[in-house]
């Protein structure tokens, strides 16, 4: 039998934003509609998707927007979607808009979502678009580069007032369940100590005593990463203060790390997965999320995508240990 052409695109955002998304969508529309074929976009990821908030997207609707932050088409988290009658709904409602092909562009929860429309016959295919970098398929998420050069320009400035007055700060940043924004802002700023989720049970008596130890070999100043999944970091600012005696402060970096123009890599990453996503459906296939390994582009199964655990290069954290002496 002949493969059914595929007529029309859908795209969607799901899950946090992250810059680089609008590239993302850009290259879809503009790949699509270069190959005469029609794109719908889906506001507000899943949700939007159930609400049937669904719009045509022409070249020009993506002019002007590869260098904006957040994401055009909005973004939403949708617990109906992970129910089977939400994903149901949702994917009778593709079939009713005629998309015959679906790009979701966000971390490994919507990929859960793409994967269930692709059991449902909708066709399929994710792209990475997540600050966390939390992906085990790939190397690269769209958003890191952006959001990890914002922490880590964001605890220079927070070093400096630290620094002058001779001060411990434990900066939070964003990360739930994963710690890559922390290792690399603790490797790029330098910093005395790295909490992670992945690495649950700190010990904060240790941490007491490194802080005293490092006033002694003459350290003006005391940095601390905390990612958002470790959290408690102005009880631990306070516990820390208390038993060192020496003044210390929190930060929470919070949401700012998730906005901005998107940086050079970001814009180029996306750009060529979303691309690649569309023509992944073009050529009729499903269940895909496109990934980046060994210098490569390439593509994998979402169910093999998701089975895989990203874990945190152990010895990239030891040489940051090493460092902060
Ligand atoms: N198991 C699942 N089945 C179906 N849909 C899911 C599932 N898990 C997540 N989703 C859908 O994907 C949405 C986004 O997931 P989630 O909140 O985990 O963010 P994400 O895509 O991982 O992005 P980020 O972690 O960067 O914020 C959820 O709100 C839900 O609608
Ligand atoms: O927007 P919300 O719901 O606060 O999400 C925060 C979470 O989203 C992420 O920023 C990823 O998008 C995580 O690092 C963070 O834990
Ligand atoms: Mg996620």
């Amino acid at each position: 039998m002949a493969k059914k052409k595929v007529r029309t695109i859908g795209v969607l955002t799901s899950g946090g934003d992250a810059p680089g998304m609008n590239a993302a969508i850009r290259a879809v529309v503009r790949t699509a509609l270069g190959q005469g074929i029609r794109v719908r976009g889906i506001r507000r990821g899943y949700q939007g998707l159930l609400d049937e908030e669904i719009i045509d997207l022409s070249a020009r609707d993506v002019s002007d927007t590869i260098q904006r932050g957040g994401t055009i088409l909005q973004t939403a988290r949708c617990e109906e979607m992970r129910t089977p009658e939400g994903q149901q709904k949702a994917a009778a409602i593709c079939k009713k808009y005629g998309i015959d092909g679906l790009v979701v562009i966000g971390g490994d929860g919507s990929f859960a979502g793409a994967q269930k429309l692709s059991n449902l016959g909708v066709n399929t295919v994710g792209v990475p678009g997540t600050i966390d970098l939390d992906i085990a398929c790939t190397d690269y998420t769209i958003g890191f580069d952006t959001a990890v050069n914002t922490a880590m320009e964001a605890i220079d400035k927070v070093r400096d007032t630290s620094t002058s007055h001779q001060r411990c700060s434990v900066i939070e940043v964003m990360g739930r369940d994963a710690g890559y924004i922390a290792l690399w802002c603790g490797i790029a700023n330098g910093a005395e100590k790295i909490l992670m989720p992945e690495e649950h049970n700190y010990d904060e008596e240790k941490i007491i005593a490194d802080i005293l130890e490092s006033k002694e070999r003459g350290k003006k100043n005391y940095i601390i990463i905390n990612a958002e999944g470790v959290g408690d970091s102005i009880n631990m600012a306070q516990r820390i203060e208390e038993a060192t005696g020496t003044e210390t402060r929190a930060t929470i970096l919070g949401h700012m790390q998730r906005g901005g123009s998107p940086s050079c890599k970001d814009r180029v990453y996306a750009s060529i997965m979303g691309s690649l996503a569309a023509k992944l459906l073009i050529e009729g296939k499903t269940n895909r999320v496109i990934g980046y390994q060994h210098g490569e582009y390439q593509d994998f199964d979402i169910n093999e995508a998701l089975s895989l655990k990203k874990e945190i290069p152990e010895y990239q954290y030891e040489i940051a240990q090493e460092l902060a002496i």
